[in-house]
């Protein structure tokens, strides 16, 4: 198979899928990889490291594109990408399409095959192409939040950790998923009050029994979230249904309650946000301000850590890649229940229930296709 790896184009994303490593191993295994010029440099990764392993480096995107039957890419693509993507062809990404019509009908239109890394699922539901970009960005929305709550910054002025004599910053983390505990877990190493909120209660006992003593847990209701509001410096949105928009669980009325120059930090924008005054921001204007609520919403908050996010990135998706390649995608995920669930979008059917019911589209079963 021909593997293409294009440079990505979002704002300041600085991940590449392939790694020098994995193009040696499609190698080995028969294929063929196209590495856009200056792909991995953001990464650390010359055009020269994935010539030695057996790349072809390509200057001219839309030749790469038109070449390659499996395109690998970190994020979904972008509006000059819509008219690159091609019929039959497989194309290995994050999609987040509940976030976005416009993506969900240019991926339909194209007939291309979408196997989405953020809907592969191992049977104990954890979601295994997520998981390290989860722990990145759940790390950085303690980081990125601390950040936006100095004054300088457009924040309260407050110091997560306190000092001696004066308490410490109230966090607030909804979603005890991968990103929540991340996040709860620097927050309060930082030495924040945290509260960690979810729906999931066994998970929830998981983490009162494992959490350091300064994180608490509260079920995740309109209630409970209303009453914690008037007090909380910042908010963590980390919830997920896999594939599904993400419910608005902070309305624009509540901010009303906040104190001025709280921030909320929305991680999970992938999927359309947890905060109805959510909207997508990027690494170059990360912040905006609503009724006086510092509000972060990064899409692709790892990208701007690519050295830690592109090494734990391709650790996961490699082996996936690779057996799509030596097998075909179509007996790669018939064998493979994990990778089946990936499949969002083929030859412009939907065959992932959320995304259908996201924007009221019909939905074929994925077994019709395979
Ligand atoms: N902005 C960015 O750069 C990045 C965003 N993400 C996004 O972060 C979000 C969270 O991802 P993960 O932590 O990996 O998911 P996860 O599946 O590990 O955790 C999600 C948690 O949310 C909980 N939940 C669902 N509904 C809830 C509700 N109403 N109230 C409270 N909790 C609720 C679930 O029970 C689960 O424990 C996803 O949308 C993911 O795509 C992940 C990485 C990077
Ligand atoms: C998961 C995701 O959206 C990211 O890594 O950018
Ligand atoms: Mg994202």
């Amino acid at each position: 198979m021909i593997i293409g790896v294009p440079k990505e184009i979002k704002t300041h994303e600085n991940r590449v899928a392939l790694l020098p490593g994995g193009v040696l191993k499609m190698k080995r295994n028969g294929h063929d990889v196209l590495i856009e010029k200056g792909a991995g440099i953001g990464s650390g990764f010359s055009d020269e490291k994935y010539i030695e392993a057996g790349a072809t480096i390509i200057d001219d995107v839309d030749e790469l594109w038109e070449q390659a039957e499996m395109i690998m890419k970190v994020k979904e693509p972008i509006e000059v990408e819509y008219d690159r993507m091609q019929e039959g062809q497989i194309i290995f990404t994050y999609f987040h399409f509940a976030a976005s019509r416009e993506l969900t009908e240019a991926v339909i239109d194209s007939n291309c095959i979408a196997i989405a890394y953020e809907t592969v699922e191992k049977a104990d539901r954890s979601l295994p192409l997520l998981v390290p970009m989860s722990e990145v960005a759940g790390r950085m929305a303690s980081q990125e939040g601390a950040k936006y709550l100095e004054k300088a910054q457009g924040g309260r002025g407050v110091l997560l950790g306190g000092i001696p004599g004066v308490k410490p910053a109230n966090v607030m983390v909804i979603g005890g998923g991968i990103v929540g505990v991340n996040a709860a877990k620097i927050a309060a190493g930082m030495g924040a009050n945290t509260t960690i909120m979810d729906i999931d209660m066994p998970r929830l006992r998981y983490l009162d029994d494992v959490m350091p003593s300064n994180i608490d847990t509260m079920f995740s209701s309109e209630a409970n979230i209303k009453k914690l509001l008037p007090d909380v410096d910042m908010v963590i949105g980390a919830v997920l249904k896999p594939g599904a928009k993400a419910p608005h669980l902070i309305t624009r009325e509540m901010l009303g309650t906040m104190k001025e120059g709280a921030v909320l930090v929305d991680v999970a924008i992938d999927q359309g946000g947890c905060f109805e005054t959510s909207k997508p921001t990027t690494h170059d204007n990360p912040i905006y301000d609503v009724d006086g609520i510092v509000h972060y919403c990064v899409t692709n908050m790892p990208g701007a850590v690519p050295f830690t996010s592109t090494l734990g990135l391709t650790n996961v998706t490699l082996p996936y890649a690779v057996d799509i390649a030596n097998k075909g995608w179509q007996t790669a995920l018939a064998e493979d229940e994990e990778l089946k669930k990936g499949l969002n979008i083929v030859n412009g059917d939907v065959v992932y229930k959320d995304v259908a019911e996201a924007f009221d589209m019909d939905y074929t079963a994925i077994d019709s296709v395979l």
